[in-house]
């Protein structure tokens, strides 16, 4: 695998996304003012593939762009699937997906689905997710050159944030600047403050919710996530 920071897809300042795992928000009536690309959760919607399938379609010949995810629960996930049901779903369903999703702790193990998914035409997203804590720095920059040496498109990092100092750290980290395409959020009580801040510093993909529920501690709703970085200059 290797790096596309030229690919037509890849997003050139932040985006929006409208984050679904829930099967009652298949039928929303999805706009481009409250996100530019709507993650499906597949963890959260495996009784419904046919139509989450049917959906991808729809939105590919709309303004939007898709990312398809299938968490595994140890970050996350809703619910408990093998490596190779991981790999099933999302093979079935890249070809139809601008963004693939997969935790970076399961990238080599999943390799297979991802070099489908990049033939297919998507970005690989190598994902992090600590519900409990930021990580050190040392620890996050390693992340990110994991994701750089397993050769992803895009690295995604979302970490609890405890306190201020966490959100200093994080936003120097993006502030450094980073030799792949980044995405950084925080979760928690400062998570709504941090994703902004964030965007202003060049996290690419800044995640809120469609609907009425968080699919992960301290979201925002979608849109007003998606006005606030509008609202805000990026430094
Ligand atoms: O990985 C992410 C980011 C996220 O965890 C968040 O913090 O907004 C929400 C998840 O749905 C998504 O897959």
């Amino acid at each position: 695998m290797s790096m596309n920071r030229s690919h037509p897809s890849m997003p050139q300042g932040p985006m929006t996304v409208g984050s679904i795992a829930d099967a009652s928000l298949l039928d929303y009536p999805f706009s481009a003012d409250e996100c530019e690309i709507v993650e499906f959760r597949l963890d959260g919607l495996l009784k419904n593939l046919q139509q989450v399938r049917d959906l991808l379609i729809k939105l590919k010949s709309s303004q939007l762009q898709t990312l398809i995810t299938a968490r595994c629960t140890s970050e996350g996930g809703l619910a408990a699937l093998t490596t190779e049901q991981r790999c099933q779903l999302i093979g079935g369903l890249s070809p139809l997906a601008t963004f693939v999703d997969i935790e970076l702790a399961n990238l080599e193990e999943m390799e297979s689905a991802a070099d489908q998914a990049r033939t297919n035409g998507a970005l690989i997203v190598a994902s992090f997710h600590d519900f409990k804590k930021t990580p050190d720095t040392d620890f996050l920059r390693s992340k990110i050159r994991q994701a750089i040496d397993l050769g992803a498109d895009m690295v995604k990092i979302a970490v609890h944030h405890n306190s201020v100092e966490d959100m200093y750290r994080c936003a120097s980290l993006l502030q450094e600047g980073q030799p792949i395409a980044t995405s950084l959020m925080g979760m928690g009580s400062l998570a709504p403050v941090s994703r902004v801040l964030y965007s202003q510093l060049g996290s690419l993909l800044n995640y809120g919710y469609l609907g009425v529920k968080e699919t992960a501690p301290g979201q925002w709703p979608a849109s007003l996530l998606s006005q606030a970085i509008r609202a805000s200059k990026r430094f």
